[in-house]
């Protein structure tokens, strides 16, 4: 078995039934393949961690869970049902929902009805009052005293608060991350981690997480996919993978010979 075969599955080995099972995917650039052939599984009511170096892929992956970009193969799982070819908002609507590294809120709105667009979506639309959702949203994300505020007031970290409350407004069982500390300082951090660790909690909500900043993302998943040019390259839990030699090449171990400094 080659090593990436017996990465794959020990990352299929994952307890449980999965929620997410990706397998095989893979997308080219031109000359570069940016994922190879990723396969892994999340068991519902799992938190888990994407890590890896700049260009390791980690937002292309969540590009193609989320239908942002089309894979050239493999296939894309939610509950058994195939992802791959529906739109992003037929994803959204199957309760897989996501944030960006870049907040794009809508400008010339309020926090409030920026959170009321994500209630459009069919999945809540027909289940519950949307004003009512959109407040208790804000509620959960600690953003209820803002929900008049027009968005091109909000600081920084209120925008990264602002960018969950409209995934979680999607009532997703899945929640893909991407970088949500970015652009924060150590102050921020800590409060917006302790909301994900809630909502993990208290919303059973299953959490995919691009992060790079390294001590927070540790303390806050319970396993690591390690990524290193477009491969998974290890799964394990934080202190195995802080540990693992090809993950600490990654890292470190290019700044000499090649010059791929990580
Ligand atoms: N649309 C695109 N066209 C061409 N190349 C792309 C495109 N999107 C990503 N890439 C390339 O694919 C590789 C993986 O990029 P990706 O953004 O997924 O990495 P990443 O691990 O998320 O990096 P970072 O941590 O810097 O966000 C990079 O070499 C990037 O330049």
């Amino acid at each position: 078995m080659s090593e990436t075969a017996a990465v794959d599955a020990q990352v299929r080995g994952a307890a449980g039934v999965p929620l997410l099972a990706v397998d095989g995917v893979r997308k080219r650039f031109g000359g570069l393949t940016a994922v190879k052939g990723a396969s892994f599984t999340l068991a519902a009511g799992e938190i888990v961690g994407i890590l890896g170096p700049n260009g390791a892929g980690k937002t292309t992956l969540f590009n193609l869970l989320t239908g942002f970009i089309a894979p050239d193969a493999g296939s894309v799982k939610l509950d058994g049902h195939e992802l791959k070819g529906l739109a992003p908002y037929r994803i959204v609507n199957r309760g897989l929902a996501r944030t960006f590294q870049l907040t794009r809120p809508f400008l010339g709105m309020s926090v409030l009805e920026n959170v009321l667009v994500a209630c459009l979506a069919p999945r809540v639309r027909h289940r519950m009052a949307s004003e009512e959702h959109a407040r208790r949203i804000l509620d959960q994300v600690g953003l209820r005293e803002k929900a008049a505020s027009p968005v091109e007031v909000l600081p920084y970290g209120d925008l990264r608060r602002l960018e969950i409350a409209r995934a979680l407004a999607t009532d997703p069982r899945l929640l893909l991350l991407d970088e949500p500390f970015a652009g924060l300082g150590s102050s921020e951090i800590e409060p917006l981690a302790n909301l994900i660790k809630r909502l993990h909690r208290e919303e059973n909500l299953t959490i995919l997480i691009i992060e790079h900043k390294l001590r927070e993302f540790m303390a806050l998943v319970s396993r690591v996919i390690a990524m290193d040019f477009g491969e998974i390259i290890a799964v394990g839990t934080p202190a195995e993978i802080v540990r693992h030699p090809r993950v600490i090449e990654a890292y470190i171990g290019r700044t000499e010979g090649d010059g791929a400094a990580a």
